[in-house]
């Protein structure tokens, strides 16, 4: 596999009042241009801490990130990050919002009426053209992280990354922007990192789902292949027997194998 991202030996110690904090160690990985790699793991295990070494808007204390062949030093737009909570700004309209990341990509070089066919374009993705000229306040939490991920795509990243995208919606919304994030990405062909804790979420959507073992100093614990075809349909889904059995594996690995113990619950 050619690496488009690749972390070698990335660790985290934050320093707080009551003194170092070691978060992660030694943590490897590759993922491929145009994989979906999913990161779970325990409440506080540390996934939104590699998510953001990623980002680049946190430096590893040791190792290395790189993306695309370079350093990752920095937060760029290369790398588009989705927040659990979307983010917008509330007094921009949806297609605003979308604009001002398009805007810092791509205004240098290319015209107004460029720049809102971009921002149009995406919106449309996500099946949100209707609501272009509304405000964050007037449409509904799905609705909101759809824009969001235009917001996102928008940019047109080498890797969408996705802090719990979807953590704060109810089921059957979650279902559904699961099920189009699917659409978009096999259009897009984006490499994408993404913090779940749903262990349905990550088999759905993941090429691969990087297991991590409790904190503190927390690391992968394993890497499973998910080599269910596409188009996924969950529906179908349900009943496969290669679904049930890495599913289980999942399970198996969180429950039974790395429970989490009453210090790392707290
Ligand atoms: N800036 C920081 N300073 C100090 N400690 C931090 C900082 N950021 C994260 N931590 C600690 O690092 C550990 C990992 O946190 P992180 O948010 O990455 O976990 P997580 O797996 O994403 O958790 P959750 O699933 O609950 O969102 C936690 O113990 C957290 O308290």
């Amino acid at each position: 596999m050619t690496a488009f991202i690749q972390v070698d030996g990335a660790e985290m110690v934050f320093n707080t009042r009551k003194g170092r904090f070691h978060a992660l160690r030694d943590i490897h990985l590759q993922v491929a241009q145009g994989e979906f790699i999913t990161l779970i793991g325990h409440s506080g295990c540390g996934k939104s801490t590699l998510l953001n070494l990623i980002a680049g808007l946190t430096r590893p204390t040791a190792g290395a990130l790189i993306c695309d062949g370079r350093e990752i030093a920095a937060p760029g737009p290369e790398r588009a990050v989705v927040f659990q909570n979307h983010s917008l700004l509330p007094w921009l309209t949806c297609q605003e919002n979308v604009h001002l990341g398009v805007e810092r990509v791509f205004g240098a070089r290319e015209t107004k009426a460029q720049l809102t066919a971009r921002s149009q374009a995406a919106l449309e993705l996500v099946g949100m053209s209707h609501a272009a000229g509304k405000r964050p306040h007037e449409i509904s939490g799905g609705m909101k992280q759809r824009v969001g991920i235009a917001r996102a795509l928008a940019m047109e990243p080498k890797v969408l990354l996705m802090d719990e995208p979807f953590g704060a919606l109810d089921a059957l919304t979650r279902a559904k922007l699961q099920d189009e994030l699917l659409k978009i990405v096999a259009r897009t062909r984006s490499t994408v990192v993404m913090v779940t804790h749903d262990v349905d979420e990550a088999v759905l959507l993941s090429d691969r789902i990087v297991m991590m073992t409790n904190g503190p100093a927390a690391t992968i614990g394993e890497i499973l292949q998910v080599d269910l075809a596409r188009p996924r349909d969950r529906v179908a889904l349900a009943e496969d027997a290669d679904y049930v059995h890495c599913r289980k594996q999942v399970l198996d690995f969180l429950y039974t194998r790395h429970g989490q113990t009453a210090r790392t619950a707290a």
